[in-house]
């Protein structure tokens, strides 16, 4: 199992970005364009938000699934009993923005996309030709007009231990999307499914940029690209007492974009946020 740290600006790079990919689900990249000072800016406003009380003021809706999703509602992985112990905001560009923030959220949500669009841009570069043919569009036009792309901006608070009993701060899960563009956490926890079935640290330091695969990509390309289970654990040590905070990137397609025969990305959204239990 080698998630590969793969310089952003080196020659090679969309090659071997598309090598981790396709053998991990994973890869980390480094040397990236986003501004570390603008995202140690928006982790301290992010933490200003979830401490407040004004935050209940921006509690999600449900049909359109922007806002704060608090610790009661939060998600459940797929076949986990318990809720994740975990408060997010989901941010969308027409969505809800608390006014107590300044706009370097919205800033950080373009500089990600645009790392997205280049990173999505490089899986179609290095697809067999036989699956670029079998796509409904082109990858990169897939996303073209979408306001489906999120921000999520996740708070994992400290554990008392009183936590329900198998409760973790993200059970195993794929995500839903294309491609999720993650600024590495303020700590570590986010492990990988290897093919022998265990678990491997993502090796990403902070300010670097974690990508996985999602289901919606897996679909698309019939399989070539899968999408790999990921999960954030409970720290055993001291690191326990502190919040965790990570912000992922999920890269949408629009809705009408055919995923497959039978699915549509609208439609496979709407199924996947029921299971979840976010939607209702
Ligand atoms: O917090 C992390 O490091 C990962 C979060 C994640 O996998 C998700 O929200 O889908
Ligand atoms: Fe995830």
């Amino acid at each position: 199992m080698h998630v590969a740290q793969v310089d952003f600006k080196s020659a090679n790079a969309s090659p071997e970005f598309a090598k981790s990919l396709k053998e991990t689900g994973f890869a980390v990249i480094k040397n990236h364009p986003i501004d570390t000072q603008l995202m140690a800016d928006v982790f301290n406003e992010w933490k200003e938000f979830f401490a407040s009380d004004y935050k209940m003021n921006y509690v999600y809706k449900n049909d359109t699934q922007d806002g704060l999703f608090p610790m009661n509602v939060s998600e459940k992985a797929v076949g986990y009993s318990v809720k994740d112990i975990k408060e997010f905001y989901h941010y969308y560009t027409w969505g809800q923005y608390p006014k107590e923030l300044s706009n370097k959220t919205k800033d950080l949500y373009q500089q990600m996309n645009l790392v997205a669009v280049t990173l999505l841009n490089w899986v179609e570069e290095n697809l067999p030709e036989d699956i670029r043919k079998s796509l409904s569009e082109p990858l990169t036009s897939m996303i073209n007009g979408s306001n489906q792309t999120l921000m999520r901006i996740l708070h994992y608070p400290p554990l008392t231990g009183n936590e329900e009993k198998g409760a973790v701060r993200a059970g195993a899960h794929g995500d839903i999307n294309l491609l999720t563009v993650l600024v590495a956490a303020s700590q570590s926890g986010l492990q990988v499914k290897g093919s022998d079935d265990k678990w491997y640290d993502v090796p990403a330091d902070p300010g670097m940029l974690a990508i996985n695969i999602g289901d919606m990509l897996e679909t698309a390309t019939n399989g070539f690209y899968k999408s790999t289970l990921h999960q954030v654990i409970n720290p055993l040590d001291d690191s326990r007492h502190l919040s965790r905070y990570s912000i992922p990137l999920f890269l949408h397609p629009r809705p009408d974009v055919r995923l497959s025969s039978s699915k549509t990305a609208g439609e496979f959204l709407e199924e996947r946020l029921r299971a979840l239990g976010i939607k209702k």
